[in-house]
């Protein structure tokens, strides 16, 4: 799996790029603000059909224009593909593969697994649970296409019920049997997309377990658990019938499994609380690690990698030991992003010879 070729039109500072790729590893140098992590972010909308940054479509169009497009060529399983994202404003976003328009988005999703680690990453131990369940609903739907079909009707109806629940409170009304609709289909979904998570969890831990050990030679116990109302409840519909209350009096549905989290212990205890930050950066390169351990299990081949400015937020001992999991892995592409092409160099120079340096200032 690689990309070959990328073109950009109009996509973010850059209003026309061509780039050329090598099969191992592309170093994308040049001062602050040049567009590296743009193009980073162009290759993450040649696997999801959009920008991992910045989620409004019409603010990923190069300013003064009303169209962006994102054109790779790539080798998947040893076939030609070539995916083009467009976007024109006031219109619906076009995903194409080989020229052929895809009816959902969804459908794409999969196709290239892709994994990216950047200095936002530090999200998933710091915030809410929306970012961990986002990760993992991420990692699990790149390999399961009836899981993301189903976090996405699931989504559609959590929106529908709380409108009903606004819609009880400001016309001073309730209706059970219109409730009763909500509640059965999204239990029976919830119950879909809770067998599922437990199912990941269950393989991803060890694999979580070997990264982190590898990168921090082994002294600390790590844990990953999936935390979930449904784990102390016979059934979605059981605890909406305990929350009703509640839910009428918040005017939004307080049970479900979006509100399930996932939590990160070293030594059994929090990495959020009590985690140093070395060990919680350990825990999180294991987290992203392990999401390519994982896809690459189930795709049959390796994943994508991107790794945005991760020098200037990582020391560079961590730095260095990515790399050279990287090279000494044989893992497949890779992407990285740096303002010291020397440092970068350095680097990858000292595990393998099969890189290209991509100097952005040069393109000016
Ligand atoms: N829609 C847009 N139109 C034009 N320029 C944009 C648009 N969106 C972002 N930019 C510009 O892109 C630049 C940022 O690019 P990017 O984040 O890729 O830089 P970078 O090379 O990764 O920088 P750093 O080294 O600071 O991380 C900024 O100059 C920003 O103004």
């Amino acid at each position: 799996m690689q990309i070959n070729k990328l073109s950009l039109l109009n996509y973010k500072n850059f209003s026309q790029l061509d780039l050329n790729f090598n099969a191992h590893i592309n170093c994308l140098v040049g001062q602050n603000g040049i567009g590296k992590t743009n193009i980073l972010d162009a290759i993450y909308h040649l696997a999801f059909g959009k920008s991992y940054y910045n989620p409004i479509s019409s603010q990923n169009i190069h300013h003064g224009d009303d169209f962006f497009v994102v054109d790779g060529a790539l080798e998947i399983s040893d076939k030609n593909e070539r995916i083009v994202v467009s976007f024109k404003k006031g219109q619906k976003k076009v995903l194409k593969r080989n020229a052929k328009i895809y009816d959902k988005i969804s459908d794409h999703i999969g196709l290239i697994p892709l994994v990216i680690i950047t200095p936002t990453d530090r999200d998933l131990i710091l915030e809410g649970s929306e970012t961990r369940r986002k990760f993992m609903d991420g990692v699990i739907a790149q390999g399961d296409k009836q899981y993301l079909e189903t976090i996405l009707k699931y989504s559609k109806l959590l929106s529908q019920r709380n409108a009903l629940l606004k819609y009880f409170a400001v016309n001073r009304t309730f209706n059970s049997d219109s409730l009763a609709v909500y509640n059965d289909q999204m239990n029976d979904l919830a119950e879909v997309i809770y067998e599922k998570r437990q199912a990941f969890v269950k393989i991803f831990e060890p694999i979580l377990q070997k990264r982190y050990k590898d990168i921090s030679g082994g002294r600390e116990q790590i844990s990953l658990h999936y935390k979930s109302q449904l784990n102390d409840s016979e059934n979605l519909n059981a605890l909406f019938v305990e929350a009703q209350q509640k839910d009428l009096q918040r005017q939004y549905s307080t049970v479900g499994t979006h509100k399930d989290d996932l939590k990160f212990k070293i030594n059994g205890h929090s990495v959020k609380k009590f985690g140093s930050q070395g060990q919680q950066k350990s825990y999180l390169i294991a987290l992203k690690f392990a999401q390519y351990d994982f896809l690459k299990n189930i795709k049959g081949f390796k994943p994508i990698v991107l790794l945005d400015d991760i020098f200037d937020k990582l020391d560079e001992n961590r730095v260095a030991q990515i790399i050279q999991m990287v090279t000494h892995e044989d893992m497949g592409q890779l992407f990285i992003s740096d303002t010291h092409a020397e440092r970068t160099e350095d680097v990858v120079k000292s595990s393998t010879e099969n890189y290209k340096m991509i100097n952005l200032s040069e393109k000016e």
